[in-house]
């Protein structure tokens, strides 16, 4: 089913499932298929919906699981800041409902309400060398209810009562992201690097990163300017490119 609307950012497609495996895998159906125009994927019931590092998404019914697949100009450097301007356009759309102060970005893919995991964001392409076929940018979000914990510092947490519908909070979040989308075209990652640490959680604090072979303690002080974590050791300046990140000291 397809729908417009007059709020609905312009030469941007919509697709609504009741049900599907994973937006993400339609995604790449659908750019596989020839995709044309860049176009946002809802899906009101996943059964294979899955997050970063392979792990599972829970969707609850009522909870928000979309992604925008699209043909980005630019390299493959430029399709991973992605990730950036789709937490700041979260943000952005999540203010429409709780006050701004309960909202804090954490690097590099989450969106927390009041501490607690509400948004979580994942990034799938296809590429040849620097060259960007298609990307995939997948967000759930907890609107309705917050599934179990998985012991993870930042446990899940839900908007909270009365929250939208997913058909409801899709516009407002597709609008966000196409304004991010035009910042970006304009000035580039300056202002959207800005912009994510002005709400950045953990910024000058103490952290600790773990990454695969090695955990790294340091005070966060900031991102360089493809998006990775820099962070102040006693050792010195280490720049971190993939990691799980928690608060330290
Ligand atoms: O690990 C994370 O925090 C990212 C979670 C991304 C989940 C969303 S739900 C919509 C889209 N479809 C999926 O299968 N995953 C993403």
């Amino acid at each position: 089913m397809t729908v417009l609307d007059e709020e609905w950012p312009a030469g941007v497609g919509r697709v609504v499932h009741d049900r599907i495996d994973s937006t993400m895998f339609e995604a790449r159906r659908m750019a596989e298929a020839g995709l044309t125009q860049p176009t946002w994927i809802l899906a009101l019931e996943q059964t294979a919906g899955h997050g970063r590092r392979g792990r599972a998404w829970r969707h609850p019914l009522g909870n928000f699981a979309g992604t925008i697949v699209f043909r980005p100009a630019g390299d493959a450097h430029a399709a991973g800041l992605r990730s950036f301007l789709m937490a700041n356009a979260l943000r952005t759309a999540l203010a429409e409902y709780v006050a701004p102060t309960r909202l804090g970005l954490k690097w590099p893919n989450d969106v927390l309400l009041d501490g607690g995991k509400v948004a979580g964001i994942l990034l799938e392409s296809r590429t040849a060398g620097a060259q960007v076929d298609w990307l995939a940018i997948g967000i759930g979000v907890n609107l309705a209810s917050a599934p179990d914990p998985d012991g993870s510092v930042f446990a899940p947490v839900a908007l909270g009562e009365a929250p939208p519908s997913p058909q409801e909070f899709l516009p407002r979040l597709a609008r966000a992201f196409a304004a991010q989308e035009a910042l970006f075209a304009a000035h580039g990652f300056g202002p959207i690097r800005q912009m994510w640490l002005d709400h950045a959680v953990m910024l000058g604090k103490p952290i600790v990163a773990r990454l695969p072979n090695a955990t790294h303690e340091g005070t966060f002080e900031g991102l360089d300017d493809d998006g990775n974590l820099l962070l102040r050791t006693p050792q010195g300046l280490r720049t971190i490119a993939a990691a799980e990140v928690h608060f330290g000291g």
